[in-house]
């Protein structure tokens, strides 16, 4: 069944710039979509036009249907209705999504009583539990910090965590690992994997980087200057690239990889 249906998706400034040029796929429930691109390419823009989330001074238009429900043009209430619920979001940075001056646990317990109805002791079980979940060790310490008090990798999981506690059909992961220390992005990564596959989540990831989105998406859909050059199977995307740019991000990544091997090697 189709999840996210978007149609000649288009997104320009009021100054007349095309960021976002008639771009058209679709997520299956379940399914996991990597969106491919280097930096600038649209992919973030794209993202936030899914979640009617798009900066003033931008106009939409095409159709960006998600669980059945029009997000080009929809009014407010509709489009509060459908985040969370149908889709959640982790940023690249997790503060975007945490209020500095709330504690974590209330931030977590907010989406879940809205969801569960839960109050009282059984919503704060429930709060710890979803902090264990994404693997927080201490989850009372954490639950009453202020997301200053704990480190960027936790911070990054609470988003998770929070994202995870609408049970969305679509979890939306924007660089999730990009600002992430390198020891501690193989682990969060792993631990989204192994949450979204429990859970039979549709994913559309974002990211610049090949291997991250060879390792958790099911198909991959290349970007360029706000265009798709190319989409199919992640593996055959990766391995048997067909369009120039992504044979160019394909030995790029290749020759990264290379380096650091003889680094490694050293
Ligand atoms: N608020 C904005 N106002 C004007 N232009 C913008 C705005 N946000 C993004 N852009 C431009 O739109 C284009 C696409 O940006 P977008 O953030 O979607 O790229 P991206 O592929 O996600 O890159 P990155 O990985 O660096 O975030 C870029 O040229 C960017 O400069």
């Amino acid at each position: 069944m189709t999840l996210l249906d978007v149609r000649g998706l288009t997104v320009r400034t009021d100054d007349g710039r095309t960021l976002v040029d008639d771009l058209s796929f679709t997520v299956d429930s379940g399914e996991r979509l990597g969106l491919i691109g280097e930096s600038g390419s649209g992919k973030s823009l794209t993202t936030l036009a899914v979640l009617g989330l798009l900066p003033d001074g931008m106009t939409v238009t095409g159709s960006v249907e998600l669980a059945g429900t029009q997000i080009v043009g929809a009014p407010e209430k509709r489009l509060t209705a459908v985040r969370g619920r149908d889709a959640a979001v982790v940023f690249q940075e997790p503060l975007t999504a945490l209020d500095p001056l709330m504690r974590v646990g209330r931030q977590i317990a907010e989406p879940l009583a809205r969801r569960t109805g839960l109050r009282g002791r059984n919503l704060r079980t429930a709060v710890t539990e979803a902090l264990l979940r994404v693997r927080l060790p201490e989850p009372e310490r954490i639950a009453r910090a202020f997301p200053h008090e704990i480190s960027g990798g936790q911070r990054q999981r609470v988003a998770l965590a929070m994202a995870l506690a609408c049970e969305p059909s679509l979890l939306i992961a924007d660089e999730p690992t990009t600002a992430l220390d390198v020891s501690v992005q193989a682990e969060m990564l792993e631990l989204l994997d192994t949450l979204v596959r429990e859970r039979e989540m549709a994913v559309l990831f974002v990211s610049h980087d090949l291997a991250v989105v060879a390792a958790v998406t099911d198909r991959a859909l290349v970007m360029k200057d706000g265009r798709a050059v190319e989409e199919g199977p992640v593996l055959d995307v990766v391995g048997a690239p067909r369009a120039a740019y992504t044979k160019a991000l394909v030995a790029g990544a290749r020759k990264l990889e290379s380096a650091l091997d003889l680094r490694s090697a050293r």
